[in-house]
């Protein structure tokens, strides 16, 4: 793993530090490397003949901020200090007392504040603890309402270092530095309004420290483009045929939602599957036909409404059907997109299935009618479902949304399956705990179909059978990132009111060519 795929809490935070001050690295030496890096990475940003408000707090967060403030200085900056706090950290109050020295302009009061281009906020890092009342929440209201750029330096002063809460107002920054390793709060969705612009500062952590504390919890990722085109395009051996690419049975579809029917055909087409079932009403057929030729349309008996009735299976008696499904002779199974919850009976059938099952949207809905846990935790081989957040509360009511990358993990455990959770952070968790977070998306994704486009593509690359060592879950974090990146790359061509879902599908193997 690389630096950039780790991400830590507070408490996880706090022990690789006190690891490496234990090692004998000074504290002032490490806030003094620290203050640098950030400091030449803002050159790159602020040209010296503007004028640097920074925003000083009590702890360590507020040291980085002076030492940055007095490089600033020497190198040419006009640049001022907001240090309301009486109590200061000792050697945060040693930088404050040289700042002091060299009589750079020092403020207490909001009102005294000059103008200024940039505003750098050094108040609290990961640790804050509690809610910000009182004068510093002001403070934080009042920067926020400047029409300066705000550039946070580890995260946002007032964001919960794990949580992305808002605990009582925060900095809405245009930029965070965050230093080290990725803080865990600012991969929550909730923190997405006030977190910025990302980057990470590597100050060097040492991966044995990271690995000491990380190693025997549960791996909180980040998904990274070198992890997913590690994974991607899956190997495709010179001798082949495909039979050998996987078989993939779809079911999906009704005649009120037919297009989310093609638009799963045509997510699964782009991963390359070998072969492609699509189980679909019987008045469907002809439509499905029509637009992925390739693929095995299996007409199944449909309700008064256009549901499928029931599947065509091995062993049932059915004269009026042409094609008998065995559940068993595909390597995955994806169900679920436009299949309506007018008939609930196919789903126990499906959950019966031996292979990897993924179930998505109507499918959930369904499970959730009878009853998630049970039902799942049966099932001998792996599981995925894919929620959205309305689907994820029906599935587990009694699960606490804030934190979502806690909520996806307490599903992972309860239903034994690889929950994704999608939105615009996407979370992904193991039943044993370990989580991906896709952290680049884009709000072009939040059409209809977009996720009918992500379950085709999952469960084309599921039905590939990839390598022993890619475990389910990896496999799905590398299907979220290849389709955020689709939506990324289309919206960079079309706007981002330009990525329909089926526009969307048409980018997805431009991802691969890089
Ligand atoms: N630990 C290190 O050597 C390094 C830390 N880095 C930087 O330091 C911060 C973490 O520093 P720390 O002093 O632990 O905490 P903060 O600066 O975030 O501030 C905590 C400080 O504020 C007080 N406090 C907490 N909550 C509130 C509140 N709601 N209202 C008022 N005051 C509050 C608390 O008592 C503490 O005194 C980290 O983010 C980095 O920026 C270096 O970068 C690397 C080395
Ligand atoms: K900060």
């Amino acid at each position: 793993m690389t630096k950039e795929q780790f991400v830590v809490t507070a408490a996880q935070m706090r022990d690789i530090e006190t690891r490496i001050f234990t090692a004998g690295m000074p504290v002032a030496a490490l806030m003094e490397k620290v203050g640098g890096l950030i400091f030449q990475r803002l050159q790159t940003i602020i040209s010296p003949d503007k004028c640097v408000g920074i925003l000083a707090g009590p702890g360590h967060n507020g040291g980085d901020a002076l030492v940055v403030a007095r490089e600033l200085y020497f190198h040419g900056y006009k640049v001022w200090i907001y240090q309301p706090f009486s109590k200061l950290k000792e050697l945060t109050s040693q930088h404050f007392q040289y700042i002091q020295s060299l009589e750079i302009p020092c403020y207490q009061e909001i009102n005294e504040l000059p103008n200024c281009d940039f505003l750098i906020d050094g108040l609290f890092g990961f640790g804050l603890e509690r809610e910000i009342t009182d004068f510093i929440a002001a403070a934080i209201n009042h920067f926020n309402q400047r029409n300066q750029p705000i550039i946070s330096i580890d995260i946002p002063s007032g964001l919960h270092t794990d949580t992305g809460e808002v605990l009582g107002t925060a900095i809405q920054a245009s930029y965070t530095f965050c230093l080290g390793l990725w803080k865990q709060g600012l991969l929550q969705e909730q923190a997405l309004p006030y977190v910025g612009k990302t980057e990470l500062i590597d100050f060097h952590i040492p991966l044995t420290d990271i690995h000491a504390v990380l190693d025997n919890v549960p791996q909180i990722k980040r998904i990274t483009k070198i992890t997913a085109l590690s994974t991607l395009p899956l190997p495709r051996p010179l001798i082949t045929h495909k039979y050998k690419q996987g078989h993939l049975l779809l079911i999906c579809g009704s005649r009120r939602y037919a297009g989310g029917a093609i638009l799963t055909g045509l997510g699964a087409r782009a991963s390359g599957v070998g072969m492609l079932s699509i189980a679909v009403p019987e008045s469907l057929k002809m439509l499905l036909v029509s637009h992925l030729p390739e693929a095995l349309i299996i007409g199944c008996p449909e309700t008064e409404k256009g549901a499928i009735a029931n599947l065509p299976l091995v062993g049932c008696v059915s004269d009026s059907v042409t094609h008998l499904i065995d559940l068993n002779s595909f390597t995955t199974i994806a169900c679920g997109p436009g299949l309506t919850t007018d008939n609930i009976s196919i789903i126990p059938e499906i959950i019966e299935c031996e292979c990897p099952l993924i179930l998505d949207a109507d499918a959930l809905n369904i499970l959730a009618q009878l009853g998630t846990i049970p039902l799942l935790k049966s099932r001998k081989s792996g599981t995925v479902i894919t929620p959205h957040t309305g689907e994820f509360k029906r599935l587990f009511p009694h699960i606490d949304y804030t934190n979502r990358v806690k909520a996806v993990q307490t599903a992972a455990h309860e239903s034994g399956a690889v929950v994704l959770l999608k939105g615009a952070r996407t979370a992904i968790s193991h039943p044993q705990g370990g989580v991906w977070i896709n952290p680049e998306s884009t709000p072009a994704l939040a059409r209809g179909g977009s996720g009918d486009v992500l379950t085709g593509l999952l469960g084309g690359l599921l039905a590939q059978i990839p390598p022993p060592e890619l475990t389910m879950e990896d496999v799905v974090a590398s299907a979220t990132w290849w389709h955020s990146q689709a939506g990324i790359l289309a919206a960079q061509a079309r706007t981002e009111l330009g990525v329909d879902a089926f526009t969307l599908t048409q980018y997805l193997l431009s991802v691969l060519k890089g």
